[in-house]
């Protein structure tokens, strides 16, 4: 293991959010061979009450030196192996906000434990066998999921969901490689090899592979999310259109063209997805210092954004502005948004839309009266999935490493089978298998590098 993660040693750290006058409780959590003796120094139990695993204890931490008060707190104890990280922990329960959780650190600090690396108590779980790798990405997940959904399927990998299939597949390898080795070592005892059967055999196991990948895209939709950037000229109702669609009044709305000068974000959900939603200064020719800086950070966001919505004010028409921005963002995924409808009568609206007659999401909203969110999420939506989600019908989706590896093993057995047909001697298939079953070990963690498991790691969180 790495200096990073030097597997020995008690770890310590706060394990809830540090954000000032957040939180009603703060955890402390401590790891290791001395997780017992710090809780020893530190906590004091009134009356007589029992130190033993899976409970809680009532009572005061005070400092050992001084006998200062430092907290009325609760203490659990989950001795090993039956804990998070399978070594003793203990975990101060104390009082929310950040004085009393980073005194309690530093005591425990002060008293044999080190602060823990991001992601070092779930690490401990993966190397003491709790967890395998894709259970602890689910952990990752679930911690920076942004919807339900996100969520949910964060929690099918936590659950195993994902390294079951990996795990059979990888078995099925396993056995395949056995056959093909016994033959090689007692040639003469055995009846010959069935070629047709091992490639049907290695196709099985393609299929599977392929089933799994086709979740990749939306794993990465749920896992990111979309950015969506509202773009057009001043005054059009960009900064409405936010706060109807986020029900709030996030952006200054007023009847003065210029009036968003730096880029307003909002968090929402469509449809499962989290969807990160950028309104920005209205683009136009000016000579305004401020303005300008403004303006460019909107072309900025529409070409950082993943889908682009072009707000048009309807009761004006297209002008020459409008034709100015679409030009710019018209290589973007792009939904023009006619807002402002209200003002213009129904037998006008086709005239609208005919404008740019070969881009297909065009929508009318407006904002002032809350109409058209629902058209526009449904839009949203079908592009998506028209370019990402698969019909993957699982709740469980893999990252972008899962998918490079199961695209490596795939890639390997692709080789094997080529081999098999080729009629090369048993010892070049079984190169090629071994190359599958490393990188489906990969996934899971049963073959798996330093450097593999510092990057799955140095994205935890501290305390985690
Ligand atoms: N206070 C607190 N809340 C928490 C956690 C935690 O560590 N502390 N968790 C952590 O992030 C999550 C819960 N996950 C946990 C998973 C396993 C064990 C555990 O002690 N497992 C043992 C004992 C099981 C048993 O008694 O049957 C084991 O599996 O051997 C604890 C928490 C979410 N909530
Ligand atoms: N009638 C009507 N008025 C609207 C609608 N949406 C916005 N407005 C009005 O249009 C004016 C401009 O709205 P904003 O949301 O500030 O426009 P913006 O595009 O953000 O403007 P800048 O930030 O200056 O680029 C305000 O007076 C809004 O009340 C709508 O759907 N219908
Ligand atoms: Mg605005």
């Amino acid at each position: 293991m790495s200096e990073l993660f030097a597997t020995t040693g008690t770890i310590a750290a706060i394990a809830t959010a540090v954000v000032p006058q957040q939180g009603s409780v703060g955890i402390v959590r401590v790891s290791g061979d001395r997780a017992m003796s710090i809780a020893e120094t530190l906590f004091h139990t009134p009356g007589r009450q029992v130190w033993q695993t899976h409970r809680i204890l009532y009572g005061y931490i005070r400092h050992p030196q001084t006998q200062q008060l430092v907290d009325e707190a609760l203490l659990l104890i989950m001795k090993a192996p039956r804990s998070y990280t399978r070594e003793d922990v203990v975990e101060f329960h104390c009082h929310g906000g950040i004085m009393a959780v980073q005194q309690v650190l530093q005591l425990c600090l002060e008293n044999g434990a080190r602060l823990a690396q991001p992601g070092e108590f779930t690490l401990r779980a993966f190397l003491n066998g709790r967890l395998d790798l894709t259970q602890a990405e689910g952990i990752a997940d679930l911690v920076g999921a942004k919807s339900p959904q996100a969520a949910q399927t964060a929690l099918a990998g936590l659950q195993g969901k994902l390294a079951h299939p990996i795990r059979q597949l990888r078995a099925n390898c396993l056995d395949i490689l056995a056959e093909i080795e016994a033959r090689i070592d007692f040639e003469e005892d055995l009846p010959p090899l069935d070629d047709e059967a091992i490639i049907s055999e290695i196709e099985k196991i393609a299929v599977e592979i392929s089933r799994l990948l086709a979740t990749k895209d939306k794993g990465e939709l749920l896992r990111t999310g979309l950015k969506v950037a509202i773009v057009g000229r001043p005054n059009v109702g960009k900064s409405s259109l936010l706060n109807a669609w986020s029900q709030s009044d996030r952006a200054i709305v007023t009847d003065l063209p210029g009036t968003t000068r730096d880029v307003v974000e909002s968090q929402l959900v469509v449809g499962g997805i989290p969807v990160q939603v950028l309104d920005t200064a209205g683009i136009r020719e000016t000579t305004d210092q401020v303005e300008k800086i403004g303006v460019e950070r909107s072309r900025r966001a529409a070409n950082a954004a993943d889908l682009v919505l072009l707000t048009i004010d309807a009761s004006a028409g297209w002008t020459q502005g409008d034709e100015e921005i679409y030009e710019q963002v018209q290589h973007r995924p792009l939904i023009l948004v006619f807002n402002k409808i209200d003002l213009v009568e129904e037998n006008q609206r086709q005239n609208l839309q005919s404008q740019i007659s070969n881009l297909k999401y065009q929508i009318f909203t407006s904002a002032a009266q809350n109409q058209g969110i629902d058209t526009l999420e449904t839009a949203i939506l079908e592009i998506v999935k028209a370019g990402k989600v698969q019909a993957a019908d699982m709740d469980l989706a893999i990252n972008q490493r899962q998918a490079a590896a199961l695209t490596q093993a795939k890639i390997s057995l692709e080789q094997v089978r080529a081999t098999i047909e080729q009629q090369l001697p048993l010892d070049f298939w079984t190169i090629d298998l071994r190359g599958a079953i490393q990188a489906l070990g990969e996934i899971t963690g049963e073959e798996v590098t330093e450097s593999v498991l510092d990057r799955i790691f140095s994205k935890f969180c501290i305390g985690k």
